[in-house]
């Protein structure tokens, strides 16, 4: 059963497991999809692709984290894969980050629900056993990017419109302490400290060089590349590689599991105070009227 913080996920976000189907895939492994999960199993080789498809832009609402959390539990808990790769099927976006209707117009219990969801999809894929290589192959900013950042590898598609990076404060709000953490392990602390403050958001380019990515390739390349580096960190036995990885990242992940409760009423205070929701609002507003 999938738990969330000792509840049943499955209740408190009204996902129903009849929502998921389940097939077998033509190499015989156990395909499952829910409705905004898809995931494509190759059992021969251990990898799993799940692909993000909650359009129009993967926005990560209470909902879609929910399935991803109980996907990540079965996969993690299937000996048969070793591997994900994580990546989008919405075109040209990998992900638009936190819900904002999530955060916006809703009550504190609201609000704290939501954000246990987001610590626990973080320390899911931060923790894994398995190797996470993101496709990013679109946008990815704030908590797309927290995605992607959590993997052991990325490959961003060379298309300037891919922009990538933490950027909280142009939307008035802060990055909490565990995302600057992540950011911090993996572009150093001076790269950091300027992205976060600026709220910069990386082209391709810039993110390899900054070291936001490790890999800029030709879109139709994406999954080919994430595959064949996938092929490379599976060489390495597995025992090895697991413990390494616990090694490099347990800290950073203590550092919130001890802190969560407080981290929840913190984000909780923040998100409710009458400016935070204001300026909120107002970035809503301002991405509904691009298009007019
Ligand atoms: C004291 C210390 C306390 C610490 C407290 C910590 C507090 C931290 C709190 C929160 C942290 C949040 C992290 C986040 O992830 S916030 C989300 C940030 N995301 C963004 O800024 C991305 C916004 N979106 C875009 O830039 C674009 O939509 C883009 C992804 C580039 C796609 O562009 P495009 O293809 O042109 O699509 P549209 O902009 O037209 O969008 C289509 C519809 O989707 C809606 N949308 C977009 N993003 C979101 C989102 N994140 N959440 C909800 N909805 C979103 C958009 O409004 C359009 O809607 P509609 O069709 O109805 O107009």
């Amino acid at each position: 059963m999938a738990l969330l913080a000792g509840r049943t996920v499955l209740l408190r976000a009204g996902v129903r497991l009849g929502a998921e189907a389940a097939t077998r895939g033509g190499n015989g492994a156990r395909r499952f999809a829910s409705h905004r999960v898809l995931v494509e199993p190759d059992a021969a080789a251990g990898i799993a692709t799940i692909k993000l498809k909650n359009p129009p832009v993967n926005s990560l609402s209470l909902e879609f984290l929910t399935e991803l959390i109980i996907c990540l539990e079965k996969l993690e808990n299937d000996k048969t894969f070793r591997g994900i790769i994580l990546t989008s099927d919405c075109p040209g976006i990998f992900s638009a980050g936190l819900d904002l209707r999530e955060m916006c117009g809703k009550n504190p219990a609201h609000y704290a629900e939501y954000w246990r969801a987001v610590q626990e999809i973080w320390l899911k894929l931060y923790l894994s056993n398995m190797v996470l290589v993101a496709a990013i192959n679109g946008a990815s900013p704030a908590g797309g990017c927290l995605m992607a950042l959590t993997c052991d590898y990325r490959v961003l598609a060379d298309n300037p419109r891919y922009r990538i990076g933490l950027n909280e404060t142009l939307l008035g709000i802060i990055a909490p302490f565990w995302f600057k953490d992540n950011l911090v392990n993996t572009i150093g602390h001076r790269a950091a400290d300027r992205a976060l403050q600026l709220g910069l958001l990386f082209p391709p380019t810039e993110a390899l060089q900054v070291g936001m990515v490790d890999q800029v390739v030709p879109e139709d390349q994406i999954h080919s590349t994430a595959l064949s580096v996938m092929s490379q960190w599976l060489a390495i036995p597995d025992h090895a590689r697991q413990l390494t990885k616990s090694m490099m990242r347990k800290a950073t992940a203590d550092h919130l599991i001890k802190q969560r409760e407080a981290d929840i009423q913190n984000f909780v205070s923040f998100i409710s105070k009458d400016s935070i929701q204001k300026s909120l609002q107002v970035y809503l507003e301002k991405l509904k009227q691009k298009k007019h």
